[in-house]
């Protein structure tokens, strides 16, 4: 039995991953944690509303669906303490993550941020990956819900990180372009735009599109409901009790 911790189980991934983790007979949920709730148990689970009072607590897996504000020092906490962290949260930079990566290798941790969960979404990375080779002219419209805390989203910001390495560097647009009105061409990253929209109704969606002479190519995911996410949470969970580091990334686990 893996026995796991979930933080932030009251909010929309939290949630969920309480009941697929109470669905799976070979994982054990043995621990809650929110900082605000005044319950000390649910289902005879116990809550916590400070991580320090988890430390020396029997667990295995450290399951994180908070808020970008959080996640770092709850990862962190994770390794020093050997809970494997499998993290959800978004938000992270990309000196956090390297310091989280040392840190799982000193403390011989496995773990694992995950921007998305979603197969469609770790394979629609992949395509668009392979697609830049032969288009380096791309842009990425991310679309979520309107109580997203961070933009651009983590699964926008790791494909960019993807495409980066596929793509001979070109820096889009007119040359002597101007944006008359702030942010008209979204976020850069390396060279590539990228679109955050934020609306009452979406769940999480991404769409790259590629263009090039005489032709187009647009890559497009929907999650349009968060068991779209648990899976892979499934899967993490599972896989970073049998490695010794930390991996940014479901699709080194896959
Ligand atoms: N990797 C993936 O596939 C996915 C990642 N995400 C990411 O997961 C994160 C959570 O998303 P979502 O569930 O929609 O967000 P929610 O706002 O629904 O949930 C976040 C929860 O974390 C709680 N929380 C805040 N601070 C702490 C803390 N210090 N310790 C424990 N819990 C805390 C909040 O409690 P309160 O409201 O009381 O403050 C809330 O219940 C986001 O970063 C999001 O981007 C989302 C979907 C998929
Ligand atoms: O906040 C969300 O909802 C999501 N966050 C992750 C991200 O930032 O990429 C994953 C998914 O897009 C849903």
């Amino acid at each position: 039995m893996i026995k796991v911790i979930i933080a932030g189980f009251k909010g929309r991934m939290g949630s969920a991953a309480v009941k697929m983790v109470q669905e799976d007979e070979s994982l054990e949920l043995v621990a809650l944690v929110d900082p605000k709730t005044s319950e000390t148990a649910v289902d005879g689970i116990p809550v916590f509303n400070d991580k320090l009072s988890l430390v020396g607590f029997d667990a295995d897996v450290w399951a994180d669906f908070t808020i970008p504000a959080v996640a770092f020092e709850n990862t962190k906490f994770a390794l020093e303490n050997h809970f494997c962290p499998v993290v959800g949260t978004t938000g992270f930079t990309e000196s956090q993550i390297s310091e989280l990566i040392s840190l799982s290798q000193v403390n011989k941790v496995g773990g694992l941020i995950a921007p998305n969960f979603a197969i469609g979404a770790i394979l629609l990375m992949e395509f668009a990956q392979k697609a830049a080779q032969y288009f380096p002219d791309v842009e990425i419209i991310e679309l979520h819900h309107d109580n997203k805390q961070d933009a651009p989203s983590g699964t926008a910001i790791k494909t960019a990180e993807l495409i980066k390495e596929k793509r001979s560097f070109k820096k889009q647009g007119a040359a002597d372009e101007v944006e008359t009105m702030a942010g008209a061409r979204g976020a850069e990253f390396d060279g590539m735009r990228i679109h955050s929209v934020r609306l009452p109704g979406l769940v999480a969606h991404q769409e790259v599109i590629f263009g090039a002479k005489g032709e187009g190519l647009t890559i497009r995911h929907d999650s349009y409901d968060r068991v779209s996410f648990m899976g892979g949470v499934n899967v993490g969970i599972k896989k970073v009790v049998e490695i010794d580091t930390l991996v940014y990334g479901l699709d080194h686990l896959l």
